[in-house]
């Protein structure tokens, strides 16, 4: 199966940029009224309070708009656990963001109610498009249901308006409310540490040793590939794809000059680690790039591969995620 099947050109916009990596992900909060079994919420942020742009704890309108700059962001998606139950935090998040980047930073939101009238009205002119994920149990009578009504008025009030849930048993009875919607997105079921039980009970398994993808959750959402409205997005394509797309426009304003940007968006670089902080000569009198921060020094990696047998103390290649992100290799030299 294709990372993104359906025809493009009814991919929704938030769909589009998320593609180019260029939507800054602003979770809002832990909390949800509902306990989906398959939920990926991990524990450190499920049920919490906080706030994360991307991986990184927000305080601030600053920090928001710093993150989404330092990714040169061109939309948001906002998500959580529930939005609705910080509506106050989700429409000053949008109002920041559309003021301070202009009305085209789109915004799309993730959303497990029916939101009413009343709730979506904030909302206008703030988040261009909805994402309604009604529980796996309404999707056989979802023209009955409240999601039905929710598609109706999110439409009346202007909002861009789609279904997206994960690949699950009884998805093809979503074709019913196609005519009503903008987009359908199904997204390919997703092991985490924390529906891992869950899966397991049911009888799931990994479909590989690669990616998150649960086995044979992708052939579920083939029997509603024929209509161009629905759009199938991969475990494998938000790792390869969303995720790559996304470092590299961080790396690339944020690497140093001796960082070596990689095809996945890391970055590499040389660290010395001293004994003490007093500088070795050969690093003082070259004019070789460096940060020195106390008895470590950081350089490209290939200088600190040819000064090797120069330098005292220990030598190693760092590969990590841009921005000061996560060690994702150590190889010592
Ligand atoms: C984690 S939810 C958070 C926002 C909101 N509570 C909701 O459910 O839409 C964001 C998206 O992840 C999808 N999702 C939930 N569990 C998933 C899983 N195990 N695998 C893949 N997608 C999943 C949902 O359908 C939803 O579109
Ligand atoms: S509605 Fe969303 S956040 Fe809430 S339990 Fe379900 S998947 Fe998790």
């Amino acid at each position: 199966m294709s990372e993104i099947t359906g025809s493009t050109s009814r991919l929704a916009r938030g769909c589009v940029l998320c593609y180019e990596g260029a939507k800054m992900v602003l979770f809002v909060t832990g909390r949800c009224g509902r306990d989906c079994w398959y939920c990926p919420i991990s524990e450190k942020r499920r049920n919490g309070d906080l706030v994360y742009a991307n991986d990184r704890v927000v305080t601030s309108p600053d920090d928001i708009i710093e993150e989404a700059e330092m990714m040169s962001a061109l939309g948001s998606s906002i998500t959580g656990g529930e939005p609705f139950l910080v509506l106050d935090v989700v429409v000053n998040a949008c109002r920041l963001l559309k003021e301070h980047f202009g009305p085209d930073h789109h915004i799309h939101l993730y959303t497990g109610i029916a939101p009413t009238e009343k709730q979506l009205l904030p909302l206008r002119g703030l988040v261009d498009e909805i994402r309604l994920h009604p529980p796996q149990e309404v999707w056989g009578r979802i023209l009955d249901s409240p999601y039905a009504r929710s598609v109706e008025t999110a439409r009346r009030l202007g909002f861009s308006i789609g279904i997206e849930v994960p690949s699950l048993p009884g998805i093809e009875a979503l074709r019913a409310i196609l005519p009503d919607l903008d987009f359908l997105n199904i997204n390919e079921l997703e092991w985490s540490e924390t529906n891992a039980e869950a899966m397991r009970l049911r009888g799931l398994d990994l479909e590989d040793g690669l990616h998150n993808a649960v086995g044979g959750a992708a052939a579920l959402a083939e029997p509603l590939l024929d209509d161009p409205k629905v759009h199938f997005c991969s475990s494998g394509f938000k790792d390869s794809v969303q995720l790559r797309e996304r470092l590299r426009r961080i790396a690339g304003n944020t690497a140093r000059p001796f960082d070596e940007i990689t095809e996945d968006g890391t970055i590499v670089y040389g660290l010395l680690e001293l004994e003490d902080d007093v500088l070795p000569p050969v690093l003082r009198e070259h004019i070789y790039d460096i940060e020195v921060s106390g008895d470590k020094v950081e350089m490209a990696w290939w200088v600190l591969a040819e000064l090797k047998d120069e330098l005292p103390g220990k030598k190693s290649v760092i590969e990590r995620y841009p921005n000061g992100g996560i060690i994702l290799e150590v190889t010592p030299l």
